[in-house]
């Protein structure tokens, strides 16, 4: 019988002096494979929690944190066991949580918990409207150990866990898909310490947030990469990762309880994330949400399908064209990058769905798209180019896609339907008010979205 995966005396677990929230793929690939290979991982250990799902984490702690590594490049797999993750947990195993946040050495808390995660209103405050968000606040009030659901609110109980201790501080750092990561994480803590008792907000303030931008393709894990683990390996493993050999993570921030030396493993610190995080955001997530919304249209499933498909490059060419005029690196970095997207996309031996990528449009097209969109329409062009990803997430709607998940869904949905000027003109609203007082854009939507 193939024996499990299992930590022994040869992978000694390394003390806990990381928490992370949000543990699934793209953590174990980008985070803790950085942790992993700095020159000073053997004194690194994490412990991570899940937004409240148990399997991941069941899985893991059988394994003693450990996990494969496949790095999938188009002509072969290289795999590796990560020693650094220690401790796996149910996100809603607060005792868990506390504990781990008030562990003396702890030094930074990293964040993947989605864009959605951040609890933030289409006005980039706290949304009071989350019903989860109103009972954590209930539940803080009444006793600052009491269990909570939300990102912000397991942030900041664990502040708090960690004040009462009288422990020093912590680093937060974020290392999701959104511009300003560090800062809205902050914003939101800040946020709901305000709302739960005005005095702690001086803690928050206390405490550094940094940013970071990330990049490392990570798809869902099938049951064939199971089999192909156990199959290569000999081991079997219940929760291998499979990821590109491409990644990238570029940190702004302080960090004055310390943290591993990820320079060595290839991260950059560096004093504004801005310029990387736009070329990212544009050109990686934009062109993905293009080619998710266009791509599925046209009977695509993959990233790799869609990125074979002429009209379909032609489109994110001219995308990326458009987006580029705004990015403020040398001529040289962007083309390099958008060299290496394309080959990254074309990995035709990373299943990458679009319908993955097609989630959460109304969350997503305002960070990737509309800033090229108001820069083009403002120096007088048309942004076009911007204005065909608005057009397909509009046809993508109108097209009554199955179980369509966005947090706005019945706004956006209502929104599309009816005659295509009104859509477009709706749709925009829904994105951006101001951008849909401007009729040559709804024209153009509206022109885009019947072609
Ligand atoms: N997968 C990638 O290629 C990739 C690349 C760059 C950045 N990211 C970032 O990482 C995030 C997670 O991606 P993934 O591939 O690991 O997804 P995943 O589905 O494998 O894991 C997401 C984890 O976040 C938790 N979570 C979800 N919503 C939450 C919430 N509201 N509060 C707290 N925890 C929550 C889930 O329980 C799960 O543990 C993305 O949303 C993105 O911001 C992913
Ligand atoms: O759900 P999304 O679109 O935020 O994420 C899916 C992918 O587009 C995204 O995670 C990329 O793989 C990632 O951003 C690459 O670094």
């Amino acid at each position: 019988m193939t024996p499990q995966l299992r930590r022994g005396a040869d992978t000694p677990a390394p003390p806990v002096r990381l928490l992370h929230l949000g543990l699934g793929n793209f953590f174990r690939a980008h985070q803790a494979w950085y942790t992993a290979h700095a020159a000073d991982a053997a004194g690194w250990g994490i412990a991570a929690f899940s937004g409240s799902s148990r399997r991941l984490a069941d899985a893991l702690t059988e394994q003693g944190g450990l996990y494969t590594l496949v790095v999938r490049a188009a002509d072969g797999d290289h795999t590796e066991v990560i020693g650094n993750l220690v401790e796996a947990h149910p996100g809603d195993d607060h005792e868990a949580l506390l504990r781990c946040w008030r562990l003396p050495d702890l030094a930074v808390v990293t964040l993947t918990v989605t864009e959605k995660g951040y609890c933030r209103d289409s006005g980039g405050r706290l949304d009071l409207a989350n019903p989860d968000v109103r009972d954590d606040i209930a539940a803080l009030r009444r006793d600052s150990a009491a269990p909570v659901r939300t990102a912000p609110a397991r942030l900041l109980a664990g502040l708090l866990a960690r004040a009462e201790a009288g422990l020093p501080g912590v680093t937060v750092l974020s290392c999701d898909n959104l511009p300003d990561n560090g800062v809205v994480a902050g914003l939101m803590v800040q946020e709901l310490a305000g709302e739960v008792d005005p005095q702690l907000t001086a803690l928050v303030r206390r405490t550094a947030f940094a940013t970071s931008m990330v990049d490392r393709i990570t798809p869902a894990t099938t049951d064939d990469d199971l089999a192909s683990v156990a199959a290569t390996t000999g081991v079997r493993d219940l929760a291998p990762v499979v990821t590109e050999p491409f990644s990238e993570w570029v940190i702004s921030g302080d960090f004055p309880a310390g943290r591993p030396d990820w320079e060595s493993a290839g991260a950059r610190l560096v004093e504004s994330v801005e310029p990387f995080e736009r070329r990212k955001l544009w050109l990686l997530n934009g062109a993905h949400s293009l080619l998710a919304y266009a791509g599925l249209l046209k009977g695509h499933q993959l990233v790799s399908e869609a990125v074979a498909d002429p009209e379909l490059v032609e489109a994110m060419t001219r995308w990326w064209d458009e987006a580029a005029q705004h990015l403020e690196l040398p001529d040289v970095e962007i083309a390099h990058y958008r060299t290496s997207l394309q080959t990254r996309f074309a990995n035709p031996r990373i299943r990458h769905l679009l319908s993955q990528i097609a989630a959460d449009g109304s969350d997503k097209l305002p960070v990737r798209v509309l800033p090229t969109l108001r820069a083009e329409r403002a120096a007088g062009r048309s942004g076009e180019g911007a204005a065909r990803v608005v057009a397909a997430w509009l046809r993508y709607l109108r097209s009554d896609p199955p179980s369509l998940a966005d947090s706005r869904r019945d706004a956006a949905l209502a929104a599309s339907t009816g005659p295509l000027d009104e859509a477009a003109a709706s749709t925009l609203r829904l994105l951006d008010a101001e951008l849909a007082s401007d009729p040559e854009l709804v024209a153009l939507v509206a022109r885009l979205a019947a072609d």
